[in-house]
């Protein structure tokens, strides 16, 4: 596997707080749309920060093992030199929005990273439009909406030019819409620039017709990873993971249980309809 990210016997403990990742082994495919499930406070955020070198190097604590990023630990690199190859995206994106304008925004992280100002400029010009907001440098931050500052967040991301994205949740304050529109976009942007997606994400709805491999965590370890053919059944197995499936795959691993057949991992309802239909099941079932 040509991976992009490698994790390997890594522990990690906060500063005050028992560990919150044991023994995680994890290899990110390139080009990869992976999405991280699991209960609250399993660790996903944690597992996203290490990631990207915050945990622990930012954060404090204890921690055993390493964590490669294209190929070069995380370990002795500032957090600031890991964003030109990985980009994060927490939660509460607000918190790193630190400009006046969309514009000053996007381009105060280039000129942190040491790009030429006009460099600078047309990378800004072409970030923004490639999230949807094409012209609006000189918007304030208080004239774009929650879902445009989102995007705008994902901008400064973008302009860097990282080969891997984190997000953490990104659709967590958005209507239906807003987040199938975020997704769309982040799938343009993944089949357009070959970036590797890591997201957390607890609707899996949203992600359905786009992830090609799940990391499953409980309890800080990993108890599925891998593309999600090989991994699904598995994570069905698992009584607490289960819910955290999709729907149209918990009907389709409870149908498998039942039936003794084999079904396609389905990535939508019609999908999943025309298969059941076409092997005999349902009759009168419309999509
Ligand atoms: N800064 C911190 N200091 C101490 N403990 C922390 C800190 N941040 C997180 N934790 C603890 O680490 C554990 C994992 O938290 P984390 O936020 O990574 O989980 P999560 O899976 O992302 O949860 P959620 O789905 O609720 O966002 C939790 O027990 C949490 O209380």
């Amino acid at each position: 596997m040509n991976s992009v990210i490698s994790v390997s016997d890594f522990y990690f403990n906060y500063l005050r707080s028992d560990l919150v990742l044991k023994n995680v082994n994890i290899e990110i495919e390139k080009g990869s749309f992976t999405v991280i499930i699991g209960p609250s406070g399993a660790g996903k955020t944690t597992l996203c920060k290490a990631l990207t070198g915050i945990v622990p190097f930012y954060s404090g604590g204890d921690y055993a093992g390493e964590i490669k990023v294209l190929g070069e630990s995380t370990k002795g690199k500032k957090v600031s030199d890991l964003a030109m190859k990985v980009g994060l995206m927490l939660e509460d994106y607000e918190s790193q929005l630190v400009s006046l304008t969309a514009g000053e925004e996007v381009a105060f992280s280039l000129l942190n990273h040491g790009f030429p100002p006009e460099e600078a400029e047309e990378r800004t010009r072409l970030a923004l439009e490639d999230v949807g907001l094409p012209g609006r440098e000189s918007y304030q931050l208080d004239e774009l909406s929650g879902g445009q500052r989102q995007r705008l967040a994902l901008a400064s991301l973008l302009a860097v030019h990282p080969e891997i994205i984190v997000l953490d949740e990104p659709v967590s304050a958005m209507d239906p819409d807003g987040g199938e529109s975020l997704y769309k976009l982040l799938d343009k942007i993944h089949k357009e620039h070959g970036t590797t997606f890591i997201v957390v994400e607890h609707r899996l709805e949203f992600v359905l017709p786009y992830m090609t491999d799940l990391i499953a965590v409980k309890n800080g370890e990993i108890m599925a990873q891998g593309h999600c053919e090989d991994v699904v059944s598995h994570i069905y197995e698992d009584k607490e993971l289960r819910p955290l499936l999709p729907d149209l795959w918990q009907i389709k691993c409870n149908l498998e249980k039942g039936t003794a057949q084999k079904f396609s991992l389905w990535r939508s309802a019609d999908e999943a309809v025309k298969e059941l239909q076409s092997k005999g099941f349902g009759r009168g079932v419309r999509a």
